[in-house]
């Protein structure tokens, strides 16, 4: 499998995007370039807002945020709908209804062929880093500080949605979700409770820790310095958490324009499918954002993109949903392999791994088809004995990846005990898997309401599907390296039977 695409050695956070050719940027507070001048004018715009500061649940830290609506609701689809056929959206072969898989979603009403251009949402319907802001002031002291595009877009679009009527995009805001589904929403014990056996749960610590610290950046460098423009009752955490939770699950990267991120209207009702390999780009021809189909689609029947070759950890992670097990052909699951502290050489194999980007504990992605060969290479620098001290370079080198040989490294001397490690570190990992797949089959008796209750089964449902994906895939490597060592040890054992039938003989003749 191609490692480099799932591996978190190579993107320590990857941001979502519909596109499978682009990663976005890893956000985090030193992804922000400031210059260290301030600005010295001080403007006077007074923002108006209505945001409720009053936490509504006592385990989730969320407050409402007073726009959008119900991830399920069509109330505003009519008037999203109105507004961007008035603005210069071509007629549609797709409505927006309720659907079974995504809650809403486009619909065909029309017979659509294989290979058709749909969509051609117009670039004045779209919105990027350049949109205008209708708090001007606002954009100008963004772009002096030369803030990146997530949060940039981030900001505006808190700043859009704060102005209601007043943005020229409060119909669209008015339709998105008023939660996104993403694990920015769970807290800390939630992760802790369903997803302690998946790596999933670190990246979205990793991920809620990046999201804060940009806000928290953002406050200290910009917004506490223009509290006129940025005021704290629209600029705040819970704000963030809503705009960055819109960015993961609806921002794509269109590859035509550069790889530009975008909004765009309209075309982010359209859901996933991994079956589905056709993704949003700028079509220079039509001048709009297009998808074409790669398969024919009939009346009342759902279209669906590809928002990229994702696992379905990286799936529940930014769009907060997991694909039915054995369904996602890119599914892989993180394998920690770790240096043993009583290892002799601990010190010489970590600065060994240290110099190429490595820590004592890394984590692989493996796929039911296989495992990529920088896994077998740190299992051989983790068993290999204190005679190939000289090797620890080489081996470090091809578990980063970072070599540019193409050449696989093979030390047949200590082959089987780099398998057996791998082995005892997936059955390590599958037993923290059923220790959770078993235990979730039991009710939760501390539920506090039964809006709480819903929640919980909610995400322990979630948390089952993506548990029980990751451990069939962790399964299946058991599979084939319990049977790689069967073979090899009993093709020791012939070897030595062999030998010793021949030694008996020589000594008898
Ligand atoms: C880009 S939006 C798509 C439109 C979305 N259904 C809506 O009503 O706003 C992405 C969100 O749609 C939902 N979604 C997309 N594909 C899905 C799928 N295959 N299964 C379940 N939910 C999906 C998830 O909630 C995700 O965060």
């Amino acid at each position: 499998m191609p490692m480099a695409e799932t591996s978190r050695i190579f993107h320590i956070t990857i941001l979502s995007t519909f596109s499978p050719l682009h990663h976005q940027p890893h956000i985090s507070p030193h992804s922000l370039s400031y210059p260290s001048t301030l600005p010295h004018k001080r403007r006077t715009t007074t923002i108006h807002c209505s945001v409720s500061t009053t936490d509504t649940t006592k385990t989730t830290s969320t407050q409402i945020i007073p726009w959008g609506c119900d991830v399920d609701s069509l109330e505003n689809a009519a008037s999203l709908q109105k507004w961007l056929s008035e603005s210069g959206l071509p007629p549609q072969k797709m409505a927006l209804q309720r659907v079974k898989v995504g809650e809403r979603g486009l619909v065909a009403l029309k017979n659509i062929r294989k290979n058709e251009k749909l969509l051609f949402v117009p670039p004045s319907l779209v919105i990027t880093p350049d949109s205008e802001w209708s708090c001007p002031e606002a954009g100008e002291v963004l772009k002096r500080y030369s803030v990146p595009d997530w949060p940039l877009l981030a900001t505006y679009l808190i700043s859009e949605a704060s102005l209601q009527q007043s943005s020229r995009w409060s119909n669209y805001i008015s339709a998105l979700p008023q939660q996104p589904y993403s694990l920015l929403y769970w807290t800390r014990a939630e992760l802790d409770r369903y997803l302690e056996a998946s790596q999933i749960r670190e990246r979205a610590i990793e991920r809620i820790t990046d999201v804060v610290g940009t806000y928290n950046d953002l406050k200290l460098r910009i917004f506490s310095k223009y509290p006129q423009l940025f005021p704290e009752e629209v600029f705040n955490m819970e704000t963030f958490k809503w705009s960055f939770g819109i960015l993961f699950s609806r921002l794509v990267r269109l590859p035509s324009m550069d790889g530009r991120v975008a909004l765009v209207p309209w075309a982010d009702m359209l859901n996933h499918s991994c079956e589905v390999k056709t993704f949003l780009d700028y079509d220079r021809s039509s001048q709009g954002v297009v998808f074409t189909t790669d398969r024919p689609y009939q009346p009342g029947e759902q279209v669906f993109i590809s928002y990229g070759k994702k696992s379905n950890g990286e799936l529940l992670l930014s769009y907060g949903f997991v694909p039915k097990e054995g369904t996602n052909p890119s599914d892989s699951v993180e394998l920690s392999l770790s240096l043993r502290k009583s290892d002799k050489c601990y010190k010489e194999k970590l600065e060994a791994l240290e110099k190429h980007g490595l820590s004592v504990s890394q984590c692989f992605p493996i796929q039911i088809t296989g495992w990529p060969s920088e896994l077998m290479a740190f299992a051989y620098l983790t068993v290999s004995h204190p005679s190939m001290t000289g090797q620890f370079e080489e081996m470090a080198a091809a578990a980063s990846n970072k070599t540019n040989s193409k050449k696989e490294l093979k030390y047949p001397e200590i082959e089987e005990q780099a398998l057996q490690f791998v082995l005892d570190s997936c059955e390590s990992s599958i037993s923290k898997y059923n220790n959770f797949l078993q235990g979730s089959g039991e009710t939760d008796l501390d539920v506090t309401s039964p809006k709480q209750l819903n929640r919980r089964v909610f995400l322990k449902q979630l948390a089952v599907d993506l548990c029980s994906s990751e451990r069939r895939i962790l399964f299946r490597a058991q599979y084939i390296l319990r049977r790689r060592l069967r073979d090899m040890r009993s093709g020791e054992l012939r070897a030595l039977r062999i030998f010793d039938r021949f030694t008996k003989f020589f000594k008898r003749v």
